[in-house]
């Protein structure tokens, strides 16, 4: 685990000192836009883009299953990076864990070849250009409303995970889900004091007591309908019991003892195309592997034994 500064790598935990133990995530700093435009900077055009991803990290799998719900699957290539990160962040591997376009050793080698002063953490998700060989963008926010809107002229997908109408309510929904539930996993388990760890984790199993009742009077976060909010909400609650309960530290509840929010997570999980994007194998050896801080052992717990394949109530999905 490290981080680039001023273009030369360093293997350095996250700062928590100067922060009274709280783990504070960095804003991502590649935030340009595809766009459905031919004369934008990012045109939308097939085969033009790639994704590097890790299918442990909860932030590039919202962009995998949008890539996969969007039908770009033929328009934008993808790539997947080693399930450990250690002393030198994301490391490529052999095929089919290698870097498909720079046969590169590391993840930051790439950022450095879109910026070579890049001072900051080197993430997935990472959206690029094949093109102009740089960046589009690191932030998954971002990328997964591009891949909603800007290519359906190419694939005739007109599903809408952002819906005009929705879109207050799936932002202040994003935010506290962002705040408590997605991050707030992470600011409980890289907490360093007492103090910091339990601000997060009562915010955390306040907003999911919060959204299991939301979720008992209405089918998506959102109404009727499955938007972004749903897709953001469940890649934190599909690695939640078999990661963060214990990794993390976040085990007043699992979320099999939520009725509501397990239904919920089961009916995602089916949703066709879905599944194949959920890789517990990298999710786990992933977090158990990698935070030496929290567990230096890297003992993966074998279980526990979690069926999303199982019946679920929530209807017709999609
Ligand atoms: N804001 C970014 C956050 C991405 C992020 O933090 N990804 C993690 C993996 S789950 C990462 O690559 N961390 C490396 C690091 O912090 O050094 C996004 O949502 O795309």
């Amino acid at each position: 685990m490290g981080l680039l500064v001023d273009g030369k790598w360093h293997d350095k935990w996250y700062d928590t000192d100067s922060t009274g133990g709280r783990f504070e995530r960095s804003a991502a700093q590649f935030r340009n836009w595809i766009k459905a435009d031919p004369e934008a900077r990012f045109p939308a055009e097939s085969g033009r883009y790639h994704l590097y991803v890790s299918f442990a990290c909860p932030w590039a799998h919202r962009t995998l299953i949008m890539r996969k719900l969007k039908g770009l699957e033929d328009h934008i290539t993808v790539s997947v990076v080693e399930p450990l990160m250690l002393e030198n962040g994301w490391e490529f591997g052999d095929r089919p864990l290698h870097d498909p376009l720079y046969d590169h050793d590391y993840l930051y080698q790439l950022y450095l070849s879109a910026d070579p002063q890049y001072s900051g953490r080197v993430t997935v998700p990472v959206l690029w250009d094949k093109k102009q060989h740089t960046i589009v963008s690191n932030e998954s926010a971002d990328i997964i409303r591009m891949l909603n809107s800007e290519f359906d002229a190419l694939t005739g997908n007109s599903h809408d995970f952002y819906p005009a109408a929705q879109r207050d309510e799936i932002d202040t929904i994003n935010e506290t889900v962002y705040d408590n539930v997605n991050n707030g996993v992470y600011k409980c388990g890289f907490a360093t004091q007492q103090d910091a760890y339990e601000e997060a984790f009562d915010a955390l199993f306040a907003t999911l007591d919060v959204l299991e009742e939301r979720l008992s009077n209405q089918r998506f976060l959102v109404g009727d309908r499955l938007t972004e909010a749903d897709w953001r909400l469940f890649t934190t609650l599909v690695r939640f019991d078999a990661v963060y309960v214990g990794h993390f530290k976040t085990n007043a509840k699992r979320i099999v003892d939520y009725p509501q929010l397990w239904d919920y997570v089961k009916a995602l999980y089916q949703v066709e195309g879905v599944a194949e994007t959920v890789v517990m194998d990298h999710i786990k050896t992933h977090y158990y592997g990698s935070h030496g801080t929290i567990n230096p052992t890297g003992i993966v717990p074998k279980g526990p034994w979690l069926d999303f394949t199982a019946p679920h109530q929530r209807g017709e999905v999609l």
